[in-house]
C-alpha cells in the first residue's frame, strides 16, 4: 500500500487558511532581550525562545526563526533553536528556518541532508535558500525538499536596498531575479497543473517598491509562497504590500520580526499581537 506525504505548498496552505498569513520571526537581538528584561546570555535566549514558541506554537501558522540570532551563542545557542524548531512543530506551528543557504553540489548536498533530510537534528518544514552560486546549484536542497514534503524560499528581491545591485542586473535576456522567478515556476510546474500551492517559494521584500513592475515581473506565475520580510521595522505595510504584489497577494506570506515580538515578554501580549497582525493582514490579502 503507498502512503502519499502532502506537500510543503499544501500544508502551508492549510496553516494559513487556518492561522492567517502572518509569518512571525523570532530574532533574538540582544536590544529586544535587553528590552523584556532579560540578559544577553544563554539563560535570557532560552527565556526568550520558550516565550515565543508558547505564544505563537499552535496560534501561528508559520514561524521564521532568525538562525544567525542564535548561533551567534555558539553550540548552546544552536541546540535552543533546535528545541524552539521542535517545540512549534510539535504544537502544529510550520517552522521555515531562515539560514540563507547556498553553496556548490557537495556542500549544498551537505546542507540539505543538515536542514532539509529526514536524518537533520530539527528539520524546517522550509529553509532560506541562497542562489547566488547559480539557481540550479541548489538542486541538491530542491530535491530533498521535494522528497520529504519540505519547502525551500529562495532569495529574488530582498527588502534590502543593496540587493538591487545584483537582483536587478541583466543576465542575459532577464533580470537576476527574473531568473529565480523563472527557477522557481518550473519547479512548482506540477503542482499548478494539480491546483496546488507549489513547494518552491521566492522572497521579495515588502519594501522593494515598484521593482516587480520595472522588471516586468510576473510574481503569480511563480504558483508558489513568496515571503515579504520587511513588515513593520523596515516599514513595509499594508500599501507596500499592495504595491509590490498586486495581482500575486494571495501568495504572500508577510514576514514580521521586531514588530511582533516587541509586545513581549508577557506570552498573552506576544500572542496577542500576532493575532491581530494576522486579522489585519488577512483582511488585505482576502
Ligand atoms: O530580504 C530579506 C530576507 C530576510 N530578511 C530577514 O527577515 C527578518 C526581518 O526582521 P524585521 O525585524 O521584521 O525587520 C530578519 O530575520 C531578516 O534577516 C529580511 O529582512 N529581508
Amino acid at each position: 500500500m503507498s502512503t502519499t506525504t502532502a506537500t510543503f505548498g499544501q500544508r502551508l496552505r492549510a496553516a494559513t487558511q487556518q492561522h492567517g498569513p502572518l509569518c512571525a520571526g523570532i530574532d533574538p537581538h540582544r536590544a529586544l532581550l535587553e528590552s523584556w528584561g532579560l540578559a544577553y546570555d544563554l539563560d535570557g535566549l532560552r527565556a526568550f525562545a520558550d516565550a515565543c514558541v508558547d505564544a505563537f506554537g499552535g496560534h501561528v501558522g508559520v514561524v521564521k526563526p532568525q538562525s544567525a540570532f542564535f548561533e551567534v551563542f555558539g553550540s548552546g545557542g544552536v541546540a535552543i533553536l533546535e528545541s524552539v524548531i521542535h517545540g512549534l512543530q510539535e504544537a502544529g506551528t510550520l517552522v521555515l528556518l531562515d539560514a540563507k543557504r547556498g553553496d556548490i553540489g557537495s556542500t549544498m548536498e551537505a546542507y540539505a541532508t543538515a536542514y532539509l533530510g529526514d536524518s537533520a537534528v530539527a528539520p524546517g518544514d522550509a529553509l532560506t535558500v541562497s542562489p547566488y552560486l547559480g539557481f540550479e546549484s541548489l538542486r541538491p536542497a530542491l530535491d530533498t525538499a521535494a522528497a520529504h514534503g519540505r519547502g525551500v524560499f529562495v532569495l529574488a528581491l530582498t527588502s534590502n536596498p543593496e540587493g538591487a545591485s545584483v537582483q536587478h542586473a541583466r543576465a542575459g535576456e532577464v533580470s537576476v531575479a527574473e531568473a529565480m522567478v523563472r527557477g522557481a515556476a518550473a519547479e512548482n510546474a506540477e503542482a499548478a497543473v494539480a491546483g496546488d500551492l507549489g513547494s518552491v517559494g521566492l522572497v521579495v521584500g515588502a519594501t522593494v517598491g515598484d521593482a516587480v513592475r520595472d522588471l516586468g515581473i510576473d510574481l503569480a506565475a511563480v504558483n508558489g509562497p513568496l515571503l515579504a520580510p520587511g513588515v513593520g521595522a523596515q516599514g513595509g505595510n499594508a500599501d507596500s504590500l499592495r504595491r509590490v504584489f498586486g495581482d500575486a497577494l494571495p501568495n504572500v506570506l508577510p514576514a514580521s520580526s521586531r514588530e511582533v515580538l516587541s509586545a513581549g515578554p508577557d506570552v498573552a501580549a506576544l500572542r496577542a499581537r500576532a493575532h491581530e497582525t494576522n486579522e489585519s493582514l488577512a483582511a488585505l490579502l482576502s
